[in-house]
C-alpha cells in the first residue's frame, strides 16, 4: 500500500476526472432539456400521453441520477498487467466521439469486479489498484495497492488480512457519522461483493454479526440487481423491508445516491395498503399475534361471523303489506352449509348464501299468498282440485326479485353472512371477549376498537384478506393516491427541471437555456398530470396488496414472526429473496431463533447461506466486551472480527441510584464533546426513557428523542428497539442490567446496544456493579 501524493500522478488523475465531469455536465444538460421538452408537450391521443408520461418519468430519473453522482463520481482505477486501464465510478460514462470507448465503468458492471476482488494472491491480471480521493471535483489524494508480486515496491496486502483498499476503508470507517447511512461503493470488501452479486433466484440468507455491513450490502445488492436485471425488476419492483421508520430514514439516502429507483422501502407496518400501522404494543401481545396458530384463529373468526341464530328470525315484508314471515334456524343452517361447501372465500360465497335464503323465503311467501284455500275442497271453488299452490315459476321468480329489495331481508342477510373487510374482521375479533373465545384466541388480544393498528396486526389483516376474498379497495386507494400526487408531482417536476441546471451554469444568465419554470405553472402541470399520468411501478406496488414483487430484501429479518413471513412469501411467489440478519440479535419474542426454522415452511432446505465475518463498525476494544455478552447468549456463537482498533477502552461506572440523572448529564456532556463533529447515542431501558430523556435534553439543547428521533442531531436518546440497525460515533448505555431484565431476550438487546458505537462506549450502572454484570461486561 502506498499513499501517492506525487504531483504528476495527481495532475494526471485530475485531468481525467475533469474530463469525466465535463461529460457528466453534458449528460445532465441533455436529460434536463429532454425533460423540459416532455413537460411542455400537451394534448394528443391517450397513446401519446402515456408515451409522454413514461418519457417524463425516465428523464426525471436520469436528471436525479446525474445529480446524485456529483460527489465521488470517479473513485478508482485498475491498471492491468497487459497495459489496460479502467476507471471505476458511480455510473458508466462513454466517449461518444471515440466509438463509445468507456471513460468510466459503473461499479456494478462485471468489468469493475476486480476492483473489489483482486488480491495479491489472485490478482486476476490487475497490476495496481488505485483509490482516488476527491473533494467535489478536485482530486485530493491517491492510495495505491500493487498486486503484482513481481513488482518490488509493495506486496499489496494490508496489515489486516483480506482487507481490500485498506487506507480508503479505514478512512471511511473512522469518519464521523452524520445520522444518515452512506454508500460503500468505494470500499466494498470481497466477502460483501460475493453477496451483492449473488444470483437473483432463490432465497439467499446473509447471516452476520453486528457491523458486518449487512444493511449496506443489502442496499447495494438492490442497486446491483436493478442494474443487472433492469427490465424485469424495474417493472416488478424490489421491496426492501426494514425494522422501523427511523431505520428507513437512516438508510433512505443510500439508494438515491446509488442512483436507483424501482425500489419500495417499507416496514412490516406499511405492507397493508390503506392501513397506517405504527402504534406500539407490548412485546408479549405482538408475539401472540405473530404465532402461526393465528391462521386458524382467523379462519374460526370468519366462521364465527357466519351466524345461525337459536330462534327463528321474524321479517316484516313490504310486499306483504307489513305482514311477517319466519326464517327458521334450520333453513339458515342449510344455506350456510351450502355456501361453505361452495369452496369460495367468505365474501365471494355471499351470493350463494343469499340465493339459498331468498329461495327458502320465496317458498315461505308463496305459502302465505299463493296457497289455494279451496285445494282440499273441490266443490267449493272454481279451480281444478288437488294442487294447493296456485303460483307458477314466473310468479316465484318475481317474489324472489322483490325479496331482494326488502329492507328487512337485506338486513338479515347482512347480519347472517356479513361482507367484511379485513379491518372489520380483525378489529371485530379484538373488540369482544366472546368473539375471541369463539375463535380460540388468547383473551389478551382484547383491545378497544378505537386504538390504531400495530405492525403485528398487518400480517393478520393480510391473512384476513386472503380468507375473506378480494374487495375493490385497491382501486380506490390507487385513485386517492393519484389525486394526492397530482400537486406533489407538479411541484416536484418543476423543482427537478429548475434544480437540474448544472452547477457551473447556475450563476450564469444563459438566455439559450430554457427553464421549464419560465413557461409552466405548477397548477397547469397538475392538470396535465391529471390527464393521464401513470403511476410508477413502485407506487402501484405500494397500493396493491396482491403485488408480486420481483425481489424482496428483508433487513433485520431475525425479528420477523411466522405470520410476517407468511405475508412476505405471498408477496414473492418467485421466492427470489435476500434475507439479511443476525439470529444473535433477535429481540422480538416472536422472532427467529434459526433461519432454517423460519424458512422451512416455504422453501424447505432450498436456501443458500452466506456469512459476513468482519465487523466494520465496532472497534476491537468494544467488541471484546460485546463478545462476552454474546457468549452468555450462546457460547457457540462467534463474534465478528473487528477490522480496526479505536485506541480507547470502553468504561463502566457504578453510581448511587439517586445520582443516576446527574451522572448521566455529566457523561453525556463529556461524551458529546469527545464525539466532536460526530453523533452520540444514549441507549436507555424502555422503563427509564421518560425519566432520563429530559435529563439529556437539559444537558444538550438540541438532543433528539421521541418515536422517530431526528438522527442527524448531535445527541439522540433511544431504546434498544429504536437503536436497531443504527450507529453512532459514541454510545452511552444506561443501566445495562435493567436492559437485560426488561425482556426474555434481554441479553440479545444488550448485545445490540453495545455494538452501536464506531469509536467510544460507556456504561452507567445505578448501584454497585453486581458480580453477574461484572463477569459479563468484564471491565
Ligand atoms: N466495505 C465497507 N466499506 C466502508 N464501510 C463499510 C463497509 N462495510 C460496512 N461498512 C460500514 O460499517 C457500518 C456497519 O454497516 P451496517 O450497518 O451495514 O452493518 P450491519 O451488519 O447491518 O449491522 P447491525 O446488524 O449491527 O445493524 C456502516 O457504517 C457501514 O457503512
Amino acid at each position: 500500500m502506498s499513499n501517492s501524493s506525487d504531483t504528476a500522478d495527481l495532475a494526471e488523475e485530475q485531468e481525467h476526472v475533469t474530463t469525466l465531469y465535463k461529460h457528466l455536465d453534458v449528460l445532465r444538460e441533455e436529460a434536463s432539456a429532454q425533460l423540459t421538452r416532455a413537460l411542455l408537450q400537451s394534448g394528443g391521443t391517450p397513446g401519446d400521453r402515456s408515451h409522454r408520461d413514461s418519457a417524463t418519468t425516465m428523464y426525471s430519473e436520469r436528471v436525479a441520477q446525474y445529480g446524485a453522482v456529483e460527489n465521488g463520481l470517479c473513485f478508482g482505477r485498475l491498471d492491468f498487467a497487459d497495459g489496460e486501464r479502467r476507471y471505476i465510478g458511480r455510473i458508466g460514462i462513454f466517449d461518444e466521439q471515440h466509438d463509445y470507448e468507456p471513460l468510466l465503468i459503473d461499479w456494478r458492471a462485471p468489468a469493475s469486479r476486480p476492483f473489489y476482488l483482486a488480491t495479491a494472491a489472485a490478482p486476476d491480471g490487475v497490476r495496481r489498484r488505485r483509490h482516488i480521493r476527491t473533494e467535489r471535483r478536485r482530486v485530493t489524494g491517491l492510495d495505491d495497492e500493487v498486486l503484482d508480486l513481481n513488482e518490488t515496491h509493495g506486496t499489496g496486502r494490508g496489515a489486516h488480512d483480506g482487507v481490500t483498499g485498506e487506507a480508503a476503508l479505514l478512512s471511511a470507517l473512522n469518519a464521523s457519522r452524520t445520522g444518515r447511512m452512506k454508500d460503500i461503493v468505494e470500499t466494498i470488501q470481497a466477502e460483501q461483493d460475493h453477496v451483492i452479486r449473488a444470483d437473483l433466484g432463490g432465497v439467499l440468507v446473509v447471516q452476520g454479526g453486528p457491523g458486518t455491513g449487512k444493511t449496506a450490502v443489502a442496499l447495494h445488492r438492490a442497486a446491483y440487481l436493478l442494474y443487472t436485471h433492469r427490465q424485469m425488476l424495474s417493472s416488478r419492483v424490489v421491496l426492501i423491508v426494514g425494522p422501523n421508520t427511523t431505520f428507513l430514514k437512516y438508510i433512505s439516502q443510500v439508494l438515491p445516491s446509488l442512483a436507483e429507483t424501482g425500489v419500495l422501502l417499507g416496514t412490516m407496518g406499511d405492507l397493508f395498503p390503506g392501513v397506517v400501522a405504527h402504534r406500539e404494543e407490548p412485546a408479549e401481545i405482538a408475539e401472540i399475534k405473530g404465532r402461526v396458530e393465528m391462521v386458524d384463529v382467523l379462519a374460526a373468526a370468519v366462521r364465527d361471523r357466519q351466524r345461525v341464530p337459536d330462534e327463528p328470525l321474524t321479517l316484516r315484508l313490504e310486499m306483504l303489506d307489513g305482514d311477517r314471515v319466519l326464517l327458521e334456524p334450520a333453513v339458515i343452517e342449510d344455506a350456510r352449509e351450502r355456501a361453505r361447501r361452495s369452496g369460495k372465500l367468505h365474501n365471494l360465497a355471499r351470493p350463494t348464501f343469499d340465493t339459498e335464503i331468498i329461495h327458502a323465503l320465496s317458498l315461505v311467501v308463496a305459502d302465505t299468498i299463493g296457497v289455494d284455500p279451496y285445494a282440499d275442497d273441490p266443490l267449493g271453488g272454481d279451480d281444478a282440485p288437488g294442487d294447493p299452490q296456485i303460483l307458477d315459476e314466473a310468479d316465484l321468480a318475481e317474489i324472489r326479485r322483490e325479496l331482494r329489495n326488502e329492507p328487512e331481508v337485506l338486513g338479515a342477510l347482512d347480519w347472517l353472512w356479513p361482507i367484511l373487510t379485513p379491518q372489520q374482521l380483525v378489529a371485530g375479533l379484538f373488540a369482544a371477549d366472546a368473539r375471541l373465545a369463539a375463535a380460540g384466541a388468547s383473551p389478551l388480544l382484547k383491545r378497544s376498537p378505537r386504538k390504531g393498528w400495530t405492525a403485528a396486526d398487518v400480517p393478520l389483516l393480510d391473512e384476513a384478506a386472503e380468507l375473506l376474498g378480494e374487495d375493490d379497495t385497491v382501486r380506490e386507494i390507487i385513485e386517492e393516491r393519484r389525486r394526492r400526487q397530482r400537486i406533489a408531482y407538479a411541484e416536484g417536476a418543476l423543482e427537478i427541471a429548475y434544480g437540474s441546471r448544472s452547477i457551473d451554469l447556475e450563476d450564469e444568465d444563459d438566455p439559450e437555456l430554457l427553464s421549464v419554470t419560465d413557461l409552466l405553472e405548477a397548477d397547469r402541470l397538475a392538470e396535465r398530470h391529471d390527464e393521464g399520468e401513470a403511476l410508477t411501478p413502485a407506487e402501484r406496488a405500494a397500493a396493491d396488496r396482491k403485488w408480486a414483487f420481483g425481489h424482496i430484501i428483508v433487513d433485520e429479518a431475525q425479528e420477523l414472526s411466522p405470520m410476517a413471513w407468511r405475508l412476505l412469501m405471498r408477496r414473492c411467489p418467485s421466492r427470489s429473496m435476500t434475507v439479511v440478519g443476525d439470529v444473535a440479535q433477535t429481540g422480538d419474542l416472536g422472532g427467529a431463533a434459526s433461519w432454517g426454522g423460519a424458512l422451512a415452511p416455504y422453501v424447505g432446505d432450498r436456501w443458500r447461506l452466506r456469512e459476513l465475518t468482519v465487523n466494520y463498525r465496532t472497534p476491537t476494544e468494544i467488541m471484546a466486551v460485546a463478545a462476552r455478552v454474546l457468549a452468555d447468549i450462546d457460547p457457540a456463537l462467534e463474534p465478528p472480527r473487528s477490522v480496526r482498533e479505536a485506541g480507547t477502552e470502553p468504561w463502566i461506572r457504578g453510581v448511587a441510584p439517586a445520582r443516576l440523572a446527574d451522572a448521566l448529564a455529566e457523561a453525556v456532556a463529556a461524551e458529546a464533546e469527545a464525539a466532536g463533529e460526530g453523533r452520540l447515542g444514549v441507549i436507555v431501558p424502555t422503563g427509564l426513557l421518560d425519566e432520563l430523556a429530559p435529563v439529556v435534553l437539559r444537558t444538550v439543547g438540541d438532543a433528539a428523542v421521541g418515536d422517530e428521533p431526528e438522527l442527524s442531531s448531535r445527541v439522540v436518546v433511544l431504546t434498544v428497539k429504536q437503536a436497531k440497525g443504527l450507529e453512532f460515533d459514541g454510545v452511552v448505555v444506561v443501566d445495562p442490567e435493567r436492559i437485560v431484565e426488561e425482556s426474555p431476550r434481554g441479553a440479545n438487546d444488550l448485545y445490540v446496544a453495545l455494538t452501536r458505537a464506531t469509536q467510544r462506549l460507556g456504561m452507567l450502572h445505578p448501584g454497585t456493579l453486581p458480580d453477574s454484570l461484572h463477569a459479563v461486561v468484564g471491565i
